[in-house]
């Protein structure tokens, strides 16, 4: 426990009080984590510190979860860590490594479930000179809304040849009719929930979002051509919560389809443009597959998006690389409800490269800018921006960009962090 510093609250709308000295829990991670953790606290320190004069100061809380908390402690994921994130409601950590295959589960997974983190948030922006692997990575703008808890990725699912999956198929093909499991006798078997609740109010936060920050459109992303009441339902609900709660600050492509079956395709595209023309968060869907070459082909035409919890895996590692990779690519899981987040960058522990100093903080450092805007630390938070932004133009990068850079300067891990509190 630190000696100086407060608790974060929040209150029954979810809005968070926070102090000058607030006490934030944070995992170092494995792998990577703990050369980009270095760099990370001591640029997010000095943006704090160049902001306020000393007014306000983070209390660093050391929690450990991951190969740390086994070599220390004998446990993946000690619940006084979870207590702690619990009590102090808002945390950052470092990447956590899962085994393929076999071993124990996502602990990263864990966290989000264990805290009911629902919604996943990935932001993927361009910054000016970033090498990429698009002609015009400056027309990807988006923010990923992934749903957290639910999905394939709840982890409920039961190995070839156990006791649990003979029973689990015998109830399928005995009680549930199933008939097309094509090699029942080794087949492992995983369940897919997806849920209205976790449905609402995953796409609530999202449109929330859109309102708030003046963005464009929400799009819904889905399989459910293929998976009717998961993904199809995720669609159907998400329309439902739109049209419901959101009312006329929406239109929805929902809308259009009862506006063209009644009076044709012009009186439907004439009330969209309306509403775009009103301001109106335009909320339409996408299927998944369409989705992944469409943010390739025409990514201006997306801005939010939120999707189940798999798709959203996948598609945030997509747009990373469009705007340069996931060196730069930051993330947060939260409750807008408890108040409680997590942030982490959107990469792994990328283990080839732990203790070389080498990789790029960006992710993380990224991550806790966004934990800064969270807490209402807004000018600490624009420093680090700017900090980045001309640290990258100035061609001083790590690895990852300095390998597709003209004429640029190759930094460590921890010159990368020292360069971006020179520039601050
Ligand atoms: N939230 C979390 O804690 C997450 C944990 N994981 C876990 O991490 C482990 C490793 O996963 P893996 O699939 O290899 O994915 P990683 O994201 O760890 O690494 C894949 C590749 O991404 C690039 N990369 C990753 N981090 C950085 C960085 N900071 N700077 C620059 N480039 C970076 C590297 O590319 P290159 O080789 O081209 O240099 C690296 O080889 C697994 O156990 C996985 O489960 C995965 C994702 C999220
Ligand atoms: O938990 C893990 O190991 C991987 C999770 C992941 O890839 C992600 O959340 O983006
Ligand atoms: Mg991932």
């Amino acid at each position: 426990m630190p000696t100086h510093g407060e608790k974060i609250t929040v209150d029954s709308t979810g809005k968070l009080n926070v102090p000058d000295n607030p006490i934030i829990p944070f995992i170092e991670g494995d792998g990577t984590g703990p050369d980009i953790w270095n760099a990370a606290v001591r640029v997010l320190d000095a943006a704090v510190e160049k902001a306020y004069k000393g007014q306000k100061k983070i209390a660093w809380y050391e929690v450990y979860a991951g190969e740390k908390a086994f070599n220390k402690y004998g446990e993946w994921l000690p619940n006084d860590t979870l207590k702690a994130i619990n009590e102090y409601l808002v945390a950052i950590k470092g990447p956590l490594t899962t085994p393929v295959g076999g071993g124990i589960r996502s602990i990263n997974v864990a966290l989000r479930q264990e805290l009911d983190l629902y919604a996943c948030v990935r932001p993927v922006q361009y910054f000016k000179g970033v090498p990429s692997p698009v002609k015009h990575p400056e027309l990807t703008n988006m923010v990923i809304f992934r749903e957290n808890t639910e999905d394939i990725y709840a982890g409920i699912e039961w190995s070839a040849d156990s006791e649990e999956v003979k029973k689990v198929i015998a109830f399928l093909q005995n009680e549930m009719g199933v008939k097309k499991i094509r090699f029942p006798e080794t087949s492992g078997i995983g369940v897919k929930p997806v849920s209205q609740e976790g449905t609402s109010r995953l796409v609530r936060a999202a449109i929330q979002y859109a309102i708030d920050n003046n963005r464009r459109s929400v799009t819904l992303v889905h399989k459910g051509n293929i998976m009717k009441f998961t993904e199809g339902a995720f669609k159907n609900w998400g329309y439902e919560v739109a049209e419901k709660e959101f009312g006329d600050k929406v239109f929805t492509w929902a809308q259009y389809d009862r506006i063209a079956a009644e009076l044709g395709k012009d009186a439907a595209n004439k009330a969209q443009e309306e509403a775009e023309e009103a301001g109106k968060i335009i909320v339409k869907d996408s299927i998944a597959d369409a989705f992944l070459q469409q943010i390739l082909t025409r990514p201006a035409e997306y801005d939010v998006v939120a999707t189940l919890n798999l798709n959203g895996d996948y598609i945030s590692d997509a747009l990373a690389a469009q705007v340069g990779g996931i060196g730069i690519a930051p993330g947060a899981n939260i409750n807008y409800v408890t108040g409680r987040a997590i942030f982490e960058a959107t990469h792994g522990t990328a283990p080839k490269y732990a203790g070389l100093d080498k990789v790029n903080p960006s992710s993380v450092i990224l991550s806790g800018e966004m934990m800064l805007r969270h807490l209402g630390w807004t000018e600490a938070a624009d420093l680090v921006i700017s900090a980045i932004e001309k640290t990258i133009s100035s061609k001083q990068v790590t690895y990852d960009f300095a390998r597709l850079m003209e004429g640029a300067t190759e930094l460590k891990c921890s010159e990368f962090g020292d360069a971006l509190i020179k520039n601050m």
